[in-house]
């Protein structure tokens, strides 16, 4: 690996010969591979990872690897039931765990493409609580919405907004996570493209960038209330520095994680800067390289809660003519009477009554990607279910026939190949359903049945798997 010399005069410098020795050779080695299971899922103890070392030290559903499996033929990754992610972004579940104890809240994460850390906060956020998922670029805000939606939690909106379009808003949050944009420098080791693109003007531009983002965050935090800031990069520029301008300029008060001495996470590496900020260091921590700090926002002059400062957008489709009067059934979610079911052009979607006012917000103020949970549209005198309801984990599978497939058919399925059903199938929707788990749909028309697998998410590769490749088991 050829690194930039400037970067590595930068690097000597802040850290120190040892320190730097270390993170070389921890550039030059095999990065960990990780997985973390979705615990909405997969209920308490009753899936473990194949392959497993041992399980990630700051997060309890996170498991190293052996080796990396081909996870893309893996059913039970398309299912939502575990997500590849690096240990050290994991670190978000103790942060959380430590300081969000109380009731539900609100939070937003403000770029959360590809929803790695989103799904981490989703599992750990107290019961009943609220997460918007925010991308502003458009690609990435997809991939966004569909990781989102195989993780199957109802209560998380997808916006592709820029920061301050939300800020603008008027929505207010309890929790605030700005995993920034960055120079990269703690992809080195799985990204060649960071390599080539660092330089010093580039970690100076990126750091005037996240500046921008957290301060039209910090107009959405209510007093009171916490910015996790974090980066992939190891400069204290874009790190110590800014979370300093978070404090001076912002009012904040910079908060400790509790940790243990053994996880080698790092402090501060700024002269005069002696505030708890976590710096996870390839080579030294089991992991990618993160920066994390904590703050909580000590200013009360902030906007009142919730109140939208724009005129109202619209936002979805408008109403067209309709074609049927089909209806969803209620029955297709577990607790139905937690919903209320909204009509937007053909699309019916399970908004939770609890947060009702805050989608309601969003709808119209946001570009919403997703939102609860989507149950079908019209189609014809039909009403297709949607996918996103055979992933949510409000979905109740009884209100379906279901067809189980074996390793092979469950690949098909996924590469939106025709599957032949048993000759006994009822027509019309039938769920699929791969060790229980379900996949989604088909629609069984009697000689034969229409795979209703997304087109943009099936499984491209023309590659044929030799054996299974379950990464996680029942125990
Ligand atoms: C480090 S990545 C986020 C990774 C994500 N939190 C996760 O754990 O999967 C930073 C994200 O910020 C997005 N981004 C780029 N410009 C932005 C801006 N002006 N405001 C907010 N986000 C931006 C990028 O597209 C990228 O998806």
């Amino acid at each position: 690996m050829t690194l930039p010399d400037d970067f590595i005069t930068q690097a000597k410098a802040t850290m120190g010969d040892e320190l730097w020795t270390l993170l070389a050779q921890g550039l030059c080695s095999e990065a960990p591979v990780s997985i973390r299971l979705n615990p909405w899922k997969c209920r308490e103890g009753m899936w473990t990872a194949v392959d497993a070392t041992d399980c990630v030290a700051w997060c309890s559903s996170g498991y190293y690897l052996n080796s990396r499996p081909n996870f893309t033929f893996d059913p039970m990754l398309h299912a939502g039931m575990y997500y590849v992610q690096e240990a050290s972004s994991m670190f978000l579940d103790l942060v959380l765990r430590q300081y969000v104890t109380g009731g539900a809240v609100r939070m937003l994460d403000m770029c959360a493409a590809p929803g790695g850390k989103s799904t981490v906060a989703r599992a750990a956020l107290p019961a009943g609580s609220l997460l918007v998922s925010n991308e502003p670029m458009r690609t990435r805000a997809q991939i966004l919405a569909e990781n989102i939606q195989k993780f199957g939690h109802p209560d998380v909106i997808v916006t592709n907004n820029y920061p301050q379009e939300i800020s603008r808003s008027g929505l207010m949050f309890d929790i605030i996570l700005t995993d920034v944009p960055c120079s990269g420098e703690g992809m080195f080791r799985k990204d060649p493209v960071a390599i080539n693109e660092w330089s010093p003007q580039n970690v100076e531009k990126c750091r005037r960038l996240q500046r921008e983002i957290v301060a039209e965050a910090w107009q959405c935090l209510r007093p009171g209330g916490l910015l996790v800031y974090s980066t992939c990069t190891f400069n204290t520029k874009e790190d110590e520095d800014n979370v300093s301008y978070i404090c001076k300029e912002l009012g904040a008060e910079v908060l400790p994680v509790d940790i243990d001495g053994d996880w080698k996470i790092t402090g501060s590496l700024l002269n005069g800067f002696d505030k708890p900020v976590y710096r996870f260091l390839p080579g030294l921590t089991r992991g990618e390289g993160l920066f994390m700090a904590v703050l909580r926002k000590t200013d009360d002059g902030a906007t009142e809660q919730g109140r939208p400062k724009t005129k109202k957008q619209k936002n979805g489709r408008e109403r067209g003519k309709k074609q049927s009067t089909a209806k969803p059934d209620k029955g297709w979610l577990t607790s139905p009477d937690d919903y209320e079911i909204t009509e937007n052009g053909d699309t019916f979607t399970a908004i939770p009554k609890a947060w009702k006012d805050v989608y309601d917000l969003a709808s119209r103020l946001l570009k919403v990607l997703s939102a609860g949970v989507e149950l079908g549209e019209i189609k014809g005198k039909d009403i297709v279910p949607a996918h996103a309801l055979a992933l949510s984990t409000a979905f109740n599978a009884q209100a379906f026939p279901s067809v189980s497939l074996n390793y092979a058919q469950a690949i098909s399925y996924l590469r939106k190949e025709a599957v032949t059903l048993p000759p006994d199938t009822p027509r019309g929707y039938v769920v699929m359903t791969y060790q229980n788990v379900p996949l989604g749909f088909m629609k069984n028309i009697g000689n034969r049945a229409n795979n209703l697998y997304p087109a943009e998410w099936k499984i491209k590769s023309t590659h044929i798997p030799e054996g299974k490749n379950n990464v996680i088991i029942k125990n």
